[in-house]
């Protein structure tokens, strides 16, 4: 909420530079301001007789006009949406009607939370019902809470504006545009202040993430599945206002996971993950472990898991290497040093 009697006692300096949209609104409304280092209140009662006359409104009416105009605005460029700090999730039910063996679960922000559970548990039902803000309407019928209070029906039907960005498996591109084409129409519809340089962050930290690295020229249809996994993940980490991440498992090959989930939590958001991999599963600081349809429990990492995690991730690099050796037509050869020395342990 806009603090009326704050914006009030700005100076238009102030809010200009707080609320830089605001600028168009002052040149648009008839209000002789000779001085921007003034505040609101004061230029009104420095008004002259005939000054008073040009402007329609009072200040009171002014500043609730002025006020209205910052949240519609924060609304268009999704800036409130940042505020989400936590999301809950209160029990339900299991496919047999049985109640869930929890009473409430929060994520915060910053966090990233594992869903683990055989085919078929109802991990995507989990993501769902959070996507849809569920309110006892959903087979489940469990609740979402955000920040603790019945969330505005707004995010179930606006069509920008989301509460939950998905990363997908399949993540093909139907344009003809080039990669800095993609990213520059993108931040263009997002209306942001610093275009070029969130767009060169982006394209940055994609390649990071690919294996293979990409020129800013390439045209998005011919990038790897690998590379254009990598380019939504910085995108979405980077650009979306969306402040829940829901993703159904990042595939191993041609992206680095690890720095991916780094560079989503990295801006604040809440992270679930469904997955069946074990070291996806550890990076999450908590999991989800769901059997017929409900939440059985909810297991901290343990300090132990993540070691096991280091020892996974050595397994893992074998795994790559060998993968890497095979597609560049090298002979297989002895198993690596390292999970020799793992095996030996
Ligand atoms: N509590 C529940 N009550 C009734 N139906 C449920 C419940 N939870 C899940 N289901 C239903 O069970 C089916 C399987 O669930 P879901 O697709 O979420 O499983 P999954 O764990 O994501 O499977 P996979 O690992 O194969 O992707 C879906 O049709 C879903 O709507």
């Amino acid at each position: 909420m806009i603090n009326k009697s704050k914006l009030k006692n700005l100076t238009i300096n102030e809010i200009i530079a707080e609320y830089p949209y605001t600028e168009s609104f002052f040149e648009d409304q008839k209000l002789a301001i000779s001085d921007s280092s003034q505040s609101l209140e004061a230029i009104f009662s420095n008004l002259t007789m005939e000054e008073k006359e040009d402007v329609v409104f009072d200040l009171e009416q002014f500043t609730a006009s002025l006020a209205s105009h910052i949240k519609n605005m924060q609304e268009f460029l999704g800036e409130n949406d940042s505020i989400v700090g936590s999301l809950s999730i209160l029990a339900g039910q299991n496919k047999d009607g049985e109640l869930e063996n929890y009473e409430k679960l929060e994520l915060k922000s910053g966090e990233i939370v594992s869903i683990v559970g055989p085919t078929g548990s109802g991990k995507s039902r989990l993501l769902a019902d959070i996507e849809w803000t569920a309110q006892g309407d959903t087979p489940t019928k469990r609740k979402i809470l955000i920040n603790d209070q019945v969330p505005d029906k707004k995010w179930r039907f606006t069509g920008g504006k989301k509460l939950v960005a998905q990363l997908s498996q399949n993540m093909n591109f139907v344009m003809d545009l080039s990669v800095m084409e993609f990213l520059n129409l993108h931040a263009e519809s997002r209306l942001i202040d610093n275009q070029s340089e969130v767009v060169a962050r982006i394209f940055r930290e994609a390649n990071q993430l690919a294996g293979e690295k990409f020129s800013s020229e390439a045209q998005i249809t011919s990038l790897s599945g690998g590379q254009s996994r990598a380019l939504m993940i910085a995108d979405t980490a980077i650009l979306s206002s969306s402040p829940i991440i829901l993703i159904d498992e990042i595939e191993n090959a041609g992206i680095n996971r690890e720095k991916a989930l780094e560079l989503l939590v990295g801006e604040e958001k809440i992270v679930l993950m469904a997955t069946h991999d074990p070291i996806l599963a550890l990076m999450g600081d908590r999991r989800i472990i769901i059997n017929n349809g409900g939440i059985k429990d909810v297991i901290e990492t343990s300090t132990a898991e993540k070691e096991l995690m280091q020892e996974l991730k050595v397994l893992d690099k074998v795994m790559t290497d060998l993968r890497d050796d095979l597609r560049y037509g090298n002979n297989l050869s002895k198993i690596s040093e390292e999970l020799s020395a793992l095996k030996n342990a």
